[in-house]
């Protein structure tokens, strides 16, 4: 029976990567796929991975209408079995019905990707319905860590190493990046919810190693 998937985690967990496996694994079975994405970091019409892969992926806007995306591709004769769609914290509540009713309706297997909440820990309204809709909600199996070693559970926003609490909910970004600008750092909540990213905590309380270098 076809499923609606959602693979969350903090950003840095490897969805990306288990979504090009995934895509490859089906297909190396003979499997029909289309693969979807929304702002990746690598551009657009593509979907990236830290990992150095990359695949070229359809670009979802606001106006994509995955039911018609389905229907127009299986009526030309293409095999549609299952989608890829990552980056799926940036579809709208609509599109995720959409692929919901693809799931029940024309039984294409969908396989989301995405990181369910922003900077403020608030989630994304395409996540949110994702988890209200899957059959199932998988966390990955890679845990992201914060800089204290623990388990990192929430995505910090930074500008030069200090987290931020205002601005856009989406801003496409890395956890690098130049000074100055936009970066993220996955954090735990303890370590979020204290404001306390890598560079204060080095500020706060600098390392052994550190003083002994200064020295
Ligand atoms: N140089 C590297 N060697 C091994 N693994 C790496 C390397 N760089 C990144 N990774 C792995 O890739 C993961 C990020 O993969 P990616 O699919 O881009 O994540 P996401 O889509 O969740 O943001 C990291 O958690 C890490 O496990
Ligand atoms: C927390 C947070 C993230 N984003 C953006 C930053 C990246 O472009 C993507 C996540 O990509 P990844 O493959 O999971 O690393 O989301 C954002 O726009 N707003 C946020 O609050």
């Amino acid at each position: 029976m076809a499923e609606l998937a959602f693979f969350s985690g903090t950003m840095d967990s490897g969805k990306s990567t288990l979504a090009l496996q995934m895509d490859h694994n089906h297909a190396a079975r003979g499997r029909g796929g289309v693969i979807f994405t929304r702002n990746d970091r690598a551009g657009t019409d593509v979907l990236s991975s830290r990992l150095g892969l990359r695949t070229a992926a359809y670009e979802v806007g606001d106006a994509t209408d995955f039911w018609a995306e389905v229907v127009t591709r299986r009526m030309r004769g293409d095999r549609v079995d299952y989608l890829i769609c990552d980056e799926a914290q940036f579809y709208s509540p609509t599109q995720v019905e959409q692929l919901a009713r693809l799931v029940d309706e024309m039984g294409v297997d969908v396989f989301a990707f995405g990181i369910t909440a922003d900077f403020r820990t608030r989630l994304f309204p395409g996540s949110q319905r994702l988890i209200e809709l899957a059959d199932r909600v998988e966390e990955l199996q890679v845990q992201a860590l914060c800089w204290c070693g623990a388990r990192a559970t929430h995505n910090a926003r930074t500008v030069d190493g200090i987290m931020v609490v205002e601005g856009a909910q989406v801003v496409v970004g890395d956890t690098e990046a130049d000074p100055g600008e936009v970066a993220y750092e996955v954090l735990c909540r303890r370590h979020h919810m204290r404001r306390m990213t890598s560079v204060a905590a080095r500020v706060a309380s600098p390392s052994a190693q550190t003083l002994d270098l200064d020295v």
